[in-house]
């Protein structure tokens, strides 16, 4: 197979709200049947989630996105590859590396669509005396319910990529399935690893792209977060500057107790001049402290918070509030991904209906039309470029798993804004 890493890059992302081109998304399927009232915090989730409803939600929301761009599926692309023999020696070594098991020979001989469903779906271990009697389950390779959450374990920064240093180890094969793409995929030619948490396995060395924000071609941010830790920051940066010109990296330094496990929980931007936010961590006493770092300095300077230290360097946000002016309302539709849109062009996103205070706050203050998912697709309603709107989805059984529209893709190209 020929280098990804060769030829000219077809990756590209240098913002948050660029029009975008190709993103990577993930169909919910049967790995989320994995999980149960008593795993479920093992396997990160909330709550239960209705897997025909997931993906019936899942379903619009693709549908949406491609109204704008291609959207392509990690098992697609996964089944695209999987029959080059190195592709085939690498997933299988490297997953029998994470998750070690009697399977590794079974596996060179299953074909290809089996061996990603396998991989995704995770496969059950015969059940012994023991578990039969208590009426237990057991893997021998994991499944990955949080799959579907793509921004998380590899991230595009201009024309290179990070692979995610996933903190649990229940997404510790995602890793390996985003690498393999953008080790070997064509359509995904890049600049080469900034980082690859693939190889990194220490516990407090993690970093998931839910906290990685690029403002600005030369300006990212970084959530300090349950998920990322300090020590993956700090030997980040120096691979951001080389490998994607990031020159500035602000660090939003999230409490160690919260309900937001990524900065993208209680910031994303959705246009030129806006962004969402969760006020409580940006205003008023609680906020939270940021950190400004030059890759280059090697210098470390302390804001008291992020709107001033962006607008140091250029950049003037205007705030809206995630659940509007109420403390209660605030806190609800921040658990429910209030905060966290997806932009498929400045001023156009995609965000879960039920948070509806938000809604009226992106309307009342900065003029966002709320266009309700079923009429955008229907037609009945027209959404233009410039001018500023919301596409409305239901999310109410994919909010379970604990993320939004931002989760759920991962942008691979996006036509440069600055
Ligand atoms: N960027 C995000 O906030 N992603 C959501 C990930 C949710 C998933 N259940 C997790 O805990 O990793």
């Amino acid at each position: 197979m020929s280098e990804n890493t060769t030829q000219r890059p077809t990756v590209r992302v240098t913002s948050e709200i660029g029009p975008l081109r190709t993103v990577i998304c993930h169909a919910p399927g049967p790995e989320l049947l994995a999980v149960t009232p008593s795993n479920r915090e093992q396997y990160l989730y909330d709550d239960i989630i209705d897997l025909p409803q997931a993906q019936s939600e899942h379903q619009q929301f693709r549908a949406i996105l491609s109204r704008f761009c291609e959207v392509l599926n990690v098992r697609d692309l996964l089944a695209e590859i999987v029959d080059e023999p190195e592709v085939r020696k690498f997933l299988i070594n490297r997953v029998m590396e994470v998750a070690p098991s009697e399977l590794g020979g079974v596996l060179h001989e299953i074909p290809g669509p089996q061996l990603i469903k396998q991989f995704i779906e995770g496969k059950e271990a015969p059940q012994g005396p023991i578990s039969k009697m208590l009426h237990k389950v057991s893997y021998e390779l994991p499944p990955l319910p949080n799959l579907f959450f793509t921004r998380d374990a590899a991230m595009v920064v201009n024309d290179a990529v990070i692979i995610g240093a996933m903190r649990y180890a229940v997404r510790w094969t995602e890793e390996l399935l985003m690498k393999a793409l953008f080790l070997y995929h064509p359509m995904l030619r890049n600049g080469g690893f900034i980082y690859d948490g693939t190889e990194e396995h220490r516990s407090d060395w993690t970093i998931e792209g839910g906290d990685v924000i690029i403002v600005r071609p030369d300006l990212a941010l970084v959530g300090l977060s349950e998920r990322s830790s300090p020590a993956a920051i700090e030997g980040l940066v120096d691979g951001l500057r080389e490998k994607a010109g990031i020159e500035h990296v602000l660090v939003v330094v999230l409490p160690t107790e919260s309900p937001a496990i990524h900065l993208d929980m209680i910031f994303t931007m959705v246009d030129t001049t806006h962004c969402v936010v969760y006020p409580p961590y940006f205003f008023g006493p609680q906020r939270l402290p940021v950190l400004h770092y030059r890759p280059e300095q090697k210098g470390i300077r302390a804001h008291d918070d992020l709107f001033g230290a962006l607008k140091q360097l250029g950049v003037d946000l205007e705030p809206i509030w995630c659940g509007g002016h109420h403390p209660t309302q605030q806190e609800r539709e921040q658990w429910s991904s209030g905060c966290n849109f997806v932009a498929v062009r400045p001023g156009i996103v995609l965000g879960y209906s039920r948070n509806e205070a938000t809604m009226r706050e992106m309307q009342d203050r900065a003029g966002f039309r709320i266009v309700d998912a079923i009429d955008f697709l229907t037609g009945k309603e027209v959404v233009r470029e410039g001018e500023r709107s919301v596409i409305a989805f239901s999310g109410a059984e994919l909010v379970r798993g604990g993320g939004g529209g931002r989760c759920m893709t991962m942008p691979v190209c996006r036509d440069d804004i600055w």
